[in-house]
């Protein structure tokens, strides 16, 4: 190694020797017309010269990549000099243009990407660095400001997290000068003077310490990371470091000594060499048009401080004009310009150096012919030979982060899912009282939505609404955005206003039944977490509780023993809301223009923050930029206590600033770090820190979809932390059980229906098959069969949703238009009447109440002897279509289906609950379509399409039994004991 550098100095040396001779030669051959033996001399010397050069550009660092030929790797280590083109002294002479790059200075260009040539440069330059360095050693960030396609041929490095896109606005400018900034405080903190860019004569090269490595650097910082070192886990989560007092997190001086002692000189020596190879590289095409002139200022001092922490520019546009900016045309600080003229290019000084012979001599005196641009197909391979060299495993797929089984977990102790693969292991993250919160940062398109469509779909699919509750904000607006359902005014038990968007697909889909919506914006959705965490409190001082958990339990408890206290009757009708206190996620998408524009939500996000240990409240907040707000990562800041943060690509904000594991993510990818940020030695085995791939949906549409229909399909699953669930499945009401009678305000009801038939029999009753009626259009429920027991059918389902709501808390509307329901019309109302408010329509009263607006259960025996006047199809139309929204549903009996095959098919398109009693095959067909057996009862959800054989309950004595179909439309999706 050393014998190479000693033969790059010579060589180096030689280049700039022969240059000046011929600047020397070339003054001479302006003055006098040429001799003939000095053309013999100058052609010696270009030979020379190429011949120097070939010593200092290697392999792509030098090569004519115009001849299409792939040049041979170059050997290994820093490009210290690089091909910019060829110097042309004579037509018949000429030689490879070499400037100074790694470890000496940077590359300026006077004219900005929008002209072919530099575009060209940049791009053949670029490619000569890639290709001749490690994948990975080299970080590449790009600007393009007037958006000019410049670096497009290299959109595969994105992809593999090399090259990300490059920015093309003021905003993006700032983010990458950030970060070169945070790289060079990393590796220079204190320079000394004479590395100060106007010091005159000096060679930064031949002057320079070694950079320091980060990990020196950190005994002086506040930070320190050492005590997060750790063996490799044999666990897949990464380790949550939440116990760790306050003070380590937070102030973790004195830990140094531990820091340093962690790991073993030649250990240190090792991760310094490997980090010594790293380069950061910021490339300029053209200025974004916003950019100002403090902006401008960074790139002095970077270019001015980069080149011994491995930082290098290479800058077209530069000087910017100094009539736009306000400042004086300067040269970039430690680097080589290069000038544009018609035909060919001036190449100026290296820094610290000159080309020149004379002492009033500038630059190369030799024009320049620019290198024009790489082979497609040549730049296009090394881009792919890069990025799948670097992808060193497979992204995912959605299916493997959710579970075999729905809802099967119990989100009491806390709530955890996949978000993804660390090579062959799946890595969880979890929301509990010690890791309450996930901090989530990406750049624009970094897959932050993607990360959280995945993670949430876990979470759904594990836990049933009764352990988890979701709130969606969606920041920048505030408010709902647009969405099938934004306009609506959801005013059941969950609320009202759909909140949906990009929120909605954040929330994997906006009719998970999870997903509360409620009317209005960011700062009603806050006002009422905060009353539930109050309430949550309260009750946790009365109990004596600290941990969410015990809360929890003390709560249930206590409302099992207040039910088996009282008789029978009298618990159901003076019970109040009983309830299960899922755990609550509320996720805000981009908080940071929330918090700008209303600074005034800080105050409940932070109360929210801190009590969530107690009260099971969970927040998860994404953003672009998350150190915008910096009082927010203060020591007494919402940020301060959040363990669990989310890098994604561009996001490395959201970790300590000394940890740079994030810095060049490709996509798809995150770090998951659970120790508030904090980093530790590179290449270190962090427990705390994974670099996991996640699912992208995106690309996985069915198994999102699927999801959705299973959870909309899905019943709670009786848990076992919940005993004495009454089994029987007579009567409806002993169907209830207690997690579905206590909670507060589930986003849907459910209307039970009856027993599944059983394909075998594991000694547990099963669930019963029930309809969800949520706030969708179409969430009613039609019973559709001549059966004697139809009527009764539609008897017991409604007191199933009595049952399922909390006493006082519902208005039903019972109507029935043929005489022979009278009975089960009256013998309902006695029964509802216990719980609820019940009203006795006559056919005029039906008319009205198509009308209704306030939330009510309509329930109706034998719809179809309706006539025109008490039905107008148009009214009866728009209630199936907008009352769910309002919380209006239709619970109704039809003795046949013609009058819904036939004058009111139009209405009857819009319920999606059908429950048919042996029916004629035909009738089926022309109801759900074919493939089902005639007899028999079956429920068919037409949103998923799902069709599932049943035994119906009864509240009457049995007078027959209807057969159970043998198969189903869906035969797979029937429930099976
Ligand atoms: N795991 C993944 N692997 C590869 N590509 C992905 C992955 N996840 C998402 N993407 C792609 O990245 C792009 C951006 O994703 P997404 O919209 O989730 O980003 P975002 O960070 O939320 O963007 P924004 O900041 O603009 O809201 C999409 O085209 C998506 O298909």
């Amino acid at each position: 190694m050393a014998d190479d550098e000693t033969d790059v100095s010579r060589a180096a040396a030689l280049h700039r020797q022969a240059a000046a001779v011929l600047a020397a030669a070339d003054a001479g051959l302006h003055a006098l017309t040429p001799a003939p033996a000095d053309l013999q001399a100058q052609r010696g010397l270009a030979e020379r010269l190429a011949a120097a050069a070939a010593m200092l550009v290697p392999g792509w660092l030098g090569a004519n990549l115009a001849t299409g030929q792939v040049p041979p790797e170059s050997p290994a280590g820093r490009p210290a000099f690089v091909r910019v083109g060829t110097a042309r002294p004579l037509p018949e002479a000429g030689f490879p243009a070499v400037v100074p790059l790694a470890g000496t200075g940077h590359l300026t260009v006077d004219a900005d990407g929008r002209d072919p040539r530099t575009a060209a440069l940049l791009r053949a330059v670029l490619l000569r660095l890639l290709a001749s360095t490690e994948p990975g050693s080299l970080l590449v960030r790009a600007v393009d400001g007037a958006d000019d396609a410049v670096f497009a041929p290299f959109a595969a490095l994105a992809e593999a997290g090399l090259m990300p896109p490059p920015v093309t606005d003021p905003e993006g400018l700032r983010a990458v000068l950030a970060e070169a900034e945070q790289w060079l405080r990393l590796r220079a903190p204190r320079l000394p003077d004479s590395r100060k860019p106007d010091t005159p004569g000096t060679h930064p090269r031949t002057q320079s310490a070694p950079a320091p490595h980060p990990q020196d650097t950190h005994t002086h910082s506040t930070h320190t990371h050492s005590t997060h070192v750790q063996n490799a886990p044999t666990h897949d989560t990464p380790t949550q470091d939440t116990h760790l007092p306050e003070h380590r997190v937070l102030a973790p001086r004195g830990l140094e000594s531990r820091h340093t002692d962690a790991r073993r000189p030649e250990q240190r020596k090792r991760e310094q060499r490997r980090d010594d190879k790293r380069l950061f590289l910021l490339v300029v095409s053209s200025f974004p048009a916003g950019a100002e002139p403090v902006d401008l200022l960074r790139f002095r001092e970077l270019a001015a401080r980069g080149p011994e922490a491995g930082l290098h520019l290479l800058v077209a546009g530069w000087p910017p004009p100094a009539l736009a900016t306000g400042l004086p045309a300067q040269p970039l600080p430690l680097s080589t310009p290069i000038t544009l003229r018609e035909a060919y290019a001036i190449v100026g000084d290296p820094p610290g150096a000159s080309f020149a012979a004379q002492p009033n001599d500038v630059g190369l005196n030799s024009p320049v012919l620019l290198d024009g641009d790489p082979p497609a197909e040549m730049l296009a391979a090394v881009c792919r030979r890069l990025a799948s060299g670097f992808l060193a495993f497979e992204r995912p797929s959605l299916r493997e982060v959710l579970p075999a089984e729905l809802w099967a977990e119990d989100g009491t102790e806390g709530l955890v899912t996949v978000v993804g693969r660390d090579g062959e292991r799946t890595v969880t993250v979890q929301l509990t009282d010690l890791a309450p919160h996930w901090l989530i940062g990406g750049r624009r398109s970094s897959g932050k939505s993607a990360f959280l469509t995945a993670a949430l779909a876990g979470l759904t699919a594990r836990y049933s609404p009764d352990d988890l509750t979701l709130f969606v904000i969606d920041g920048p607006s505030g408010t709902q955005t647009s969405g099938t359902h934004t306009s609506s005014n959801h005013t059941n038990a969950g609320g009202g206003t759909h909140t949906s968007g990009s929120a909605a697909r954040t929330a994997g889909g906006d009719s998970a039944p999870h997903l509360r919506h409620v009317d209005g914006d960011a700062e009603r959705i806050l006002h009422r977490l905060t009353q539930e965490l109050n309430r949550r409190a309260a009750l946790a001082a009365r109990h004596g509780t600290t941990r969410f958990a015990d809360l929890r339990t003390a709560l249930a408890t206590e409302a099992r023993q207040r039910a088996h206290a009282r008789p029978k009757d009298t618990a159901r009708r003076d019970s109040g809301p009983q309830e299960t206190n899922p755990r609550i996620v509320c996720v805000i998408d981009e908080f940071v223009p929330l918090l700008q524009a209303r600074p005034e939500l800080l105050e409940p996000l932070t109360a929210i923050s801190r009590g969530a240990r107690s009260c099971g409240i969970h927040l998860v907040l994404t953003s672009r930029s998350p150190r915008a707000i910096p009082a927010l990562h203060e020591r007494d800041g919402l940020f301060a206590q959040w363990t669990v943060r989310i890098a994604l690509p561009g996001g490395g904000d959201v970790l300590e600033p000394t940890n740079e594991s994030a810095q060049s993510l490709p996509a798809g990818t995150a770090v998951v770090n659970t120790a508030g940020g904090l980093g530790g030695p590179r290449n270190a085995t962090r427990g705390h820190e994974r670099l996991v791939r996640f699912p992208n949906p995106d690309a996985d549409h069915k198994a999102l979809s699927e999801l959705h229909s299973r959870l909309n399909a899905a019943l709670p699953r009786p848990r076992t932390t919940q005993p004495n669930r009454p089994e029987q499945p007579n009567p409806p009401e002993q169907q209830e059980r207690p997690e579905q009678r206590d909670r507060p305000a589930t986003p849907s009801v459910e209307v039970l229906l009856g027993r599944p038939v059983s394909a075998r029999s594991t000694g547990t009753p099963p669930p019963p098959v029930a309809f969800p009626l949520d706030a969708a259009p179409g969430r009613h429920l039609a019973i559709i069969g001549a059966a004697p027991q139809a009527p009764d059918l539609l008897h017991a389902a409604t007191r199933s949703v009595s049952a399922h709501l909390a006493p006082g808390t519902a208005r039903f509307l019972v109507c029935t238009l043929v005489p022979d329901a009278d009975r089960h019309a009256a013998a309902l109302t006695a029964a509802l009447v216990r719980r609820h408010e019940v009203e006795h329509l006559d056919a005029a009263g039906l008319t009205k109440a198509l009308e209704l607006e306030e939330p009510a259960y309509l329930v109706v025996f034998g719809l179809d002897a309706g006539d025109r006047v008490t039905l107008p199809p148009d009214r009866l139309t728009r209630l199936l279509r907008t009352g769910p929204a309002n919380g209006v549903h239709l619970l109704s009996w039809w003795r046949g289906a013609h009058r819904l095959t036939g004058d009111l098919s139009a209405a009857a398109a819009e319920i999606s609950g059908l429950a048919l009693l042996d029916l004629p095959a035909d009738e089926i067909d022309h109801l759900i379509g074919g493939g089902s057996e005639p007899a028999g009862a079956l429920l068919h959800d037409r949103r998923s399409g799902i069709s599932t054989p049943f035994i119906p309950f009864r509240t009457e004595p049995k007078q027959h039994v209807l057969p159970a179909p043998r198969s189903t439309a869906r035969p797979a999706e029937a429930r099976e004991t």
